[in-house]
């Protein structure tokens, strides 16, 4: 497949611009007959956008995707993307998603959105996995721009398994959690896909012990169901910046301009 023309730019681009960019190189990695994961949010939706027209023109055939969450499996349908699971489809050739943060070693926090669980599925059965940002997306320290990580825990008892979580990082300095609430509504609970809360944690100078040991402790703790800390899942991430370049970053910190 040619690859695909730059969509135009204005001359300033917006976020929402680079955002664009990138989901549309990586729209250049798919291929006809591919089982796609499909990321959620402001991101991902410019690649179903993509996908969908190339589908639409007959570029694109026999493609199969995996919506990650239930907003992106209503968009893909609508953008005429045929869809399917993972019990028909458990392994995904490509996922293309974005995320909140990206350290240099391709670790992410993802879940901004909620669609947490269902896009650590999909990402982690997926032989690719390319991550969409745009430039203010990249960090040195996950947690260090002040994007929470998200925890999804089960709504029973949620308030006592909050309090596990935050004994379980008291020691930290900055450390503070919040349940995630309703846009609008500070008093409802956010649920998500699955039926479940989201508690939001917040490590104000970055978290700067060992992701692994944190992670284990985070799923440690009964009545959480995941977390939103990708740990060595990304194969590359796709970076647009606001001077119009575009680069590939891979695990190995390999990068690879795609233009300008
Ligand atoms: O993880 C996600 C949703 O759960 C999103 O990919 C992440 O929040 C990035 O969103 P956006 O592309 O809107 O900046």
């Amino acid at each position: 497949m040619p690859p695909a023309a730059d969509p135009p730019l204005t001359t300033t681009p917006t976020q929402d611009d680079l955002k664009r960019v990138a989901a549309y190189h990586a729209v250049d990695l798919v291929q006809s007959g591919m089982v796609l994961g499909l990321g959620t949010g402001s991101t991902a939706v410019h690649a179903l956008d993509r996908i969908g027209d190339l589908i639409r023109r007959g570029t694109l055939r026999d493609i199969v995707g995996i919506p990650t969450s239930t907003k992106t499996e209503a968009h893909a349908r609508s953008v005429g993307i045929p869809l399917s699971d993972l019990d028909v489809h458990p392994v995904v050739d490509l996922s293309i998603d974005g995320a909140d943060e990206v350290d240099p070693h391709l670790n992410l926090i993802k879940g901004r959105g909620g669609s947490l669980l269902r896009e650590k599925m999909i990402e982690g059965a997926s032989k690719r996995f390319v991550v969409i940002v745009d430039e203010t997306k990249m960090v040195n320290l996950l947690g260090g721009s002040g994007m929470a990580v998200p925890v999804e825990v089960i709504p029973f008892c949620s308030k006592y398994t909050m309090s596990n979580l935050r004994t379980l990082f008291s020691g930290i300095p900055g450390f503070h959690l919040r349940l995630r609430t309703t846009p609008g509504d500070e008093m409802t609970p956010a649920v998500t896909d699955n039926l479940n809360h989201v508690i939001d944690l917040f490590f104000e100078d970055g978290i700067t012990s060992d992701l692994d040991a944190i992670s284990d402790a985070i799923l440690k703790i009964v009545g959480v169901v995941e977390h939103g800390m990708f740990l060595g899942m990304a194969t590359s991430v796709i970076v647009a910046g606001k001077d119009g370049g575009v680069t590939e970053i891979n695990r190995m910190g390999v990068r690879r301009i795609i233009s300008g």
